[in-house]
């Protein structure tokens, strides 16, 4: 492959700035990414939550090179996804990238075993037959199918399609895993199944992943989670273990605005409705923070 890719963020797994989608349909247009702003950092573990309609999708098309932004700046693994050719686009989804799509479908090919489907992707990306076998059994005992691989998809519960799944999508090693809805289609026991699977192989192989959904509930799995809003990252939480002296755990999550580059923050719903926040607020600077207060009525 002669793909190269930038260096100008070199600890960056995926970098946004300013991320700007605009559809036109019919000279109506639709701003469905609105100046979004992303880092993760390589080897991190991350969740993107947010509504229906606040972006998601557009955002990960982008991610993984179906779709090209209107303005702003996008790149994976260095890759510049603004300025990426088209021809190796096709050479960063199969060796830069992998995915796992909600539809267990859209994921595995039906009528191929486990085994196959993981074979297969390896083949397609010009891997030699020996070489295919050996990963083949690296990736099956890495997300413990061992008992799976001679079955084809509809012989699987849908946690095991998807762990399948991401056992195809690692095959050729990508540097980053982007998963869309994973669990959407799983009851909470085989959702929490896939979602340690992808933390599994996200310690163990480095591989920096970001699982995009609507379910607040992978917050609980990950270290990090990214709020989406209305085409921009809004809020993060942060999650982390202490220990304490007698040697309890305690687990404990932490809510953070996102600033932007240029100063700007939105303001999480609960509170402009707590406080009746309507147009214009009051700031006032203090030593140690900033206070939010209403501002005048008109
Ligand atoms: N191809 C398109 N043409 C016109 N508008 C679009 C197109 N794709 C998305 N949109 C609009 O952009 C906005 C963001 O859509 P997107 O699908 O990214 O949201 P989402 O957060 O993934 O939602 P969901 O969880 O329902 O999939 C929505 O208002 C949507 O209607």
């Amino acid at each position: 492959m002669t793909m190269t890719a930038t260096s100008a963020q070199p600890t960056s797994a995926i970098h946004c700035r300013e991320l700007v989608r605009i559809f036109s349909a019919e000279g109506v247009e639709v701003q469905a990414l609105q100046g979004l702003d992303l880092e993760v950092a390589r080897g991190e573990l991350t969740a993107l939550v947010g509504a229906s309609g606040s972006g998601k999708s557009t955002l990960l098309s982008i991610l993984s090179g179906l779709d090209v932004p209107t303005a702003g700046q996008a790149s994976v693994a260095g890759f510049d996804l603004l300025a990426m050719r088209e021809r190796d686009r096709i050479g960063y989804r199969r060796n830069v990238v992998g995915f796992v799509w909600q539809q267990t479908g859209r994921n595995l090919i039906p009528y191929l075993t486990a085994a196959e489907n993981i074979s297969l992707t390896l083949a397609v990306a010009g891997h030699p037959r020996a070489h295919r076998a050996a990963r083949a059994g690296e990736l099956i005992d890495l997300l413990g199918i061992g008992d799976l691989g001679d079955r084809v998809p509809r012989q699987l519960s849908g946690g095991q399609q998807q762990r399948v799944a991401i056992a195809v999508a690692l095959a050729n090693s990508p540097e980053v895993l982007l998963a869309d809805e994973p669990t959407g289609e799983l009851d909470e026991a085989n959702s929490a199944l896939v979602l340690e699977a992808m933390r599994d192989v996200n310690e163990r192989l480095g591989v920096t992943v970001l699982i995009v959904t609507h379910d607040p509930g992978v917050s609980d799995h990950v270290r990090r989670t990214v709020q989406i809003r209305d085409g921009r990252t809004s809020t993060e939480t942060l999650r982390r273990t202490e220990v304490s002296d007698d040697g309890a755990e305690r687990h404990i999550a932490e809510e953070f605005a996102v600033l932007d580059r240029v100063g700007r923050l939105q303001l999480p719903p609960d509170y402009v409705q707590a406080l009746e926040l309507r147009r214009r607020v009051k700031l006032s600077l203090e030593t140690d923070h900033v206070q939010v207060r209403k501002g005048d009525t008109e």
